[in-house]
């Protein structure tokens, strides 16, 4: 006792009062705001409580999530893209647990519904319904956060630009359970940074989330069916010239329950210019990424022209001499 180090808790942040429209005081608006602000400053994460995810509306979500895996791999297979992380992932060497499928911009109304008649020729209505339900929640988040982190900056000004030039991709995953007799964990996700601006996740009961510190070290992310987790990716890193960190994370399956998880990604859309604001820019802070086209910039990283390290942008197009590390294809997810 005594020398040890007490483990970190993660900030988690109450979302309900302004998600349920109740009227909130100025303290309250403010106090979530220096929440976020410290959060994404030192974590590159938060945990965010919101009202109204009952556990009648998760159970009825997870077991649509299951009936969609459990449609037979040809089926699954038909979701192809040639963009990245677009179409089916599945199988693969490094992550036997792991498979996914994707919705692009489904916030955009008729894409969920889309999706599922294209994978149930006779429709699933249930399906469309929990995904849509769970779809508006987290784009909501997705915007809120964003915005308060511009409030939060004094870039206010830039809010309504940084909104409509956003495009956003869900994507739905399933991790097997890990065999009764396997008692080490086994990976389910790679470590890695997400690529993107934001990242909203939302999961089944199921742990195995873990987190990066500054500091390096490994921490397990609580998780509830209440809450969302909310990662700051490589794209909001730069936009703010390394203010906001972005943190390494990845699933470590233990149990034999499958895991499920639900992610809203959002990030710049196509010929959109990102650039660091002048604002952010000065003598103590020099700029540290120069203006980059996000579809430029993944091509780049496909192609292994630039590392998926975790300074991937940096390599791109880093303002500063960038270190160039060889690409590891197991280190991005
Ligand atoms: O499934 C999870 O909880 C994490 C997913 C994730 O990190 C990702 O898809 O980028
Ligand atoms: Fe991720």
């Amino acid at each position: 006792m005594g020398s040890e180090t007490p483990p970190i808790k993660l900030p988690l942040i109450d979302f309900s009062k302004i998600y349920s429209n109740e009227e909130s005081t100025q303290d309250e608006w403010d106090s979530i705001k220096t929440q976020v602000h410290e959060a994404l400053t030192e974590y590159g994460f938060f945990r965010a409580s919101m009202a109204g995810m009952s556990p009648e509306f998760a159970s009825s979500l997870f077991s649509s999530l299951d009936q969609l895996f459990d449609l037979p791999l040809e089926t699954k297979q038909k979701s192809i893209s040639d963009k990245p992380f677009h179409g089916y992932i599945g199988n693969s060497p490094t992550m036997p647990l792991y498979e996914s499928m994707a919705i692009p911009d489904a916030q955009v109304a008729g894409e969920v519904e889309a999706f599922t008649n294209f994978v149930w020729a006779h429709g699933n209505p249930e399906f469309s319904k929990s995904i849509r339900n769970i779809c508006d929640k987290l784009y909501w988040l997705d915007r809120m956060v964003r915005k308060i982190i511009m409030e939060s900056l004094g870039l206010q000004q830039y809010s309504d630009d940084h909104m409509n030039n956003t495009k956003h991709l869900l994507r739905v995953a399933k991790y097997k359970g890990v065999d009764r007799d396997e008692t080490d964990s086994i990976t389910g996700l790679t470590s890695h940074i997400d690529k993107t601006t934001l990242s909203i996740l939302y999961q089944n009961k199921v742990e195995g989330l873990e987190l990066q510190t500054r500091a390096g070290e490994w921490i397990r992310v609580e998780q509830s069916l209440d809450s969302f987790t909310v990662f700051s990716g490589e794209v909001f890193h730069a936009w703010s010239n390394g203010l906001l960190h972005a943190p390494y994370h990845r699933v470590m399956m233990t149990g034999n329950e499958a895991r499920y998880s639900l992610g809203l990604f959002s990030v710049p859309k196509p010929g959109y210019i990102t650039r660091v604001p002048d604002e952010l820019v000065d003598e103590e802070h020099p700029l540290l990424f120069n203006p980059f086209d996000y579809d430029e910039f993944l091509k780049h990283l496909f192609t292994g022209k630039i590392g998926a390290n975790k300074d991937a942008l940096g390599a791109y197009c880093g303002a500063k001499e960038a270190e160039l590390t060889t690409y590891s294809k197991s280190e991005f997810k």
